[in-house]
């Protein structure tokens, strides 16, 4: 494990723990009433959505079940490839279901775009997007997201799940990371 302070290696802070749970808990509540008397199926994207998984659900006054898809397309670097591949699928059959993704981040969009064609192909009920944070001006194609935590500047961050080369995700808050730490 690599023992230098994590803090070393930040710039700033733009996103605290605690605005990160008072907005997740906003969320839960209008995700809430919106599904009223629905059965929702909450997917995550593998790795990055886990800390927003468990917070949010966790504000959810109900129980509602989750199921995981695992992605790639950042690899060690700070750019998409646009190239996603599944590594690990849906253990659920979503057809006539309700499907709730659960992300961290829309940057390019690339990624959900993709993951959307994939699962819209698969007949659920419905598929809604929520993100905690979305990058409008990196944007390469629209989506559709029903809820978004936090927009954000073009600015590479991590924590709160968010990996450079798979460190920082275990950082409390979203922070943009030094220079020196990938160039
Ligand atoms: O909008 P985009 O430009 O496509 O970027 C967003 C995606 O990139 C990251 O995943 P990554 O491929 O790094 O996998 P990870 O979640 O395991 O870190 C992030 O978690 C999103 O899934
Ligand atoms: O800004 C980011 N940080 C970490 N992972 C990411 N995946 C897409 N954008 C980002
Ligand atoms: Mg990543």
């Amino acid at each position: 494990m690599d023992t230098t302070h994590i803090q070393d290696d930040l710039v700033e802070v733009l996103i605290t723990e605690e605005q990160i749970q008072t907005r997740l808990a906003e969320l839960a509540a209008e995700v809430w009433e919106h599904y009223e008397g629905k059965d929702v199926l909450l997917v995550g994207v593998l790795k990055g959505a886990v800390m927003v998984m468990a917070d949010f659900m966790r504000h959810l006054p109900g129980s509602a079940p989750m199921d995981w898809m695992a992605v790639s397309s950042y690899g060690s670097g700070t750019k998409s490839s646009g190239v996603v591949r599944i590594l690990k699928d849906l253990d659920t059959d979503i057809t006539d279901k309700h499907v709730l993704i659960v992300e961290d981040i829309i940057d390019s969009g690339l990624t959900l775009s993709w993951i959307r064609a994939n699962l819209d192909s698969r007949s659920p009920a419905s598929v809604e997007i929520l993100t905690l944070l979305r990058k409008p001006e990196a944007a390469k194609v629209e989506i559709d997201t029903r809820w978004v935590g936090f927009d954000i500047a073009n600015e590479f961050v991590v924590g709160y799940g968010l990996d450079y080369d798979e460190g920082y995700r275990n950082l409390r808050d979203v922070a943009t990371l030094a220079p020196h730490v990938y160039s």
